[in-house]
């Protein structure tokens, strides 16, 4: 086989490949047995940033600790850059990287001590380390000997996402990393995360800023109660919210919102300006319009809003 055939085979595999996944935790006497994930696949493409969005109690860190050899599954199976994590737990465990949800550290080791300790466990050959790189690149680097403790919560954050780059892995996961971390570090976290992203890590994240992960995601998947209940392009995703708005201004005082089959609501949010949200499966702006007009009004401008993840995460679990 050619050299060039062999990459094209391996850009085959994906990076993470989730095949009926299902955990069920064995609960206390009280709770009984709890099902936290139900049937679970999908594929997470080499390159690529994945979205993981769901409710508390989703099912999320449960996926996530099965991918890191932290939790058992009950059935199904799960690769890591083509090994399986039971049949080569080592080679999985060495592709991915995760940064998780929780801070914690020994309070008296240094930010350099704690990544060369992360080296140390993953069996990074001294001469390989890059310690200093990293703490470059998370911006501790004047923070290198200073004890854990000291450090701000923003900091730990970014000296848990260069512990879980140590081993230079293909694959990045991170944890609701940006809870509790202020604007001005979330933006530094996540120019980080592009940059390791431009140089080919795949990253996976979960998150509950909605927005966030319209930004920054390729695809997203939404999982509720254990099961996925959406994975589509991010643009496509956002395509589904089934409600739309319309905000309508008029020459002339409006007295009373105007009613119609076709709409979801109307309000009026000033006596110039009516608000009209609609199930774009049923009708569209044009025919919006139409029926607002032969309701009488005059109207002198229009402005729709996309419907954003928010919508379409609401649409989708509301129901659940
Ligand atoms: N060790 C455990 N024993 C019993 N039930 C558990 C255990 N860990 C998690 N669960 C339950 O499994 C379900 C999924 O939890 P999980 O932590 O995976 O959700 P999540 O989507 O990550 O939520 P969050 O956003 O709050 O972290 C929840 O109902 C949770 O209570």
């Amino acid at each position: 086989m050619t050299q060039t055939a062999n990459v094209a085979h391996r850009d085959a595999i994906p990076a993470i490949a989730i095949n009926q996944l299902s955990k069920t935790y064995a609960g206390d006497k009280k709770t009984g047995p709890k099902k936290a994930l139900d049937n679970v696949s999908f594929d997470v493409r080499r390159g690529e940033i994945f979205g993981l969005l769901g409710p508390n109690g989703a099912g999320k860190s449960t996926l996530i600790n099965i991918l890191a050899g932290m939790v058992n599954k009950s059935s199904g199976s799960a690769s890591i850059w083509g090994f399986d994590i039971s049949e080569n737990p080592r080679n999985a465990k060495a592709s991915i990287g995760i940064v998780p949800q929780e801070i914690i550290f020994d309070p008296f080791f240094s930010p350099k001590e704690v990544l060369e300790v992360q080296a140390g466990l993953y069996g990074v050959p001294k001469a390989e380390r890059r310690t200093q790189e990293l703490l470059r690149a998370v911006r501790l680097e004047d923070k290198a000997d200073a004890f854990a403790r000291s450090l701000s919560g923003g900091m730990k954050r970014r000296l848990l996402v260069a512990k879980a780059m140590v081993h230079a892995p293909p694959i990045l996961v991170l944890d609701e990393p940006t809870a509790g971390v202020d604007i001005d570090l979330r933006k530094q976290l996540w120019d980080y995360v592009r940059s390791l992203h431009a140089q080919g890590v795949t990253i996976v994240l979960t998150t509950h800023y909605l927005e966030e992960a319209e930004e920054l995601c390729d695809r997203i998947a939404i999982i509720n109660h254990g099961k996925v209940v959406a994975l589509k392009d991010t643009a496509d995703l956002i395509g589904m919210a089934r409600e739309k708005n319309i905000v309508l201004s008029t020459a002339s005082e409006i007295t009373s919102a105007p009613q119609h089959d076709l709409f979801d609501r109307a309000e009026l949010i000033d006596p110039h300006t009516l608000e009209i949200s609609y199930n774009k499966d049923k009708t569209n702006a044009g025919q919006v319009l139409s029926v607002a007009r032969e309701a009488g009004l005059e109207i002198v401008d229009v402005t729709t809003r996309e419907a954003d993840l928010e919508d379409v995460f609401l649409n989708l679990t509301r129901s659940e």
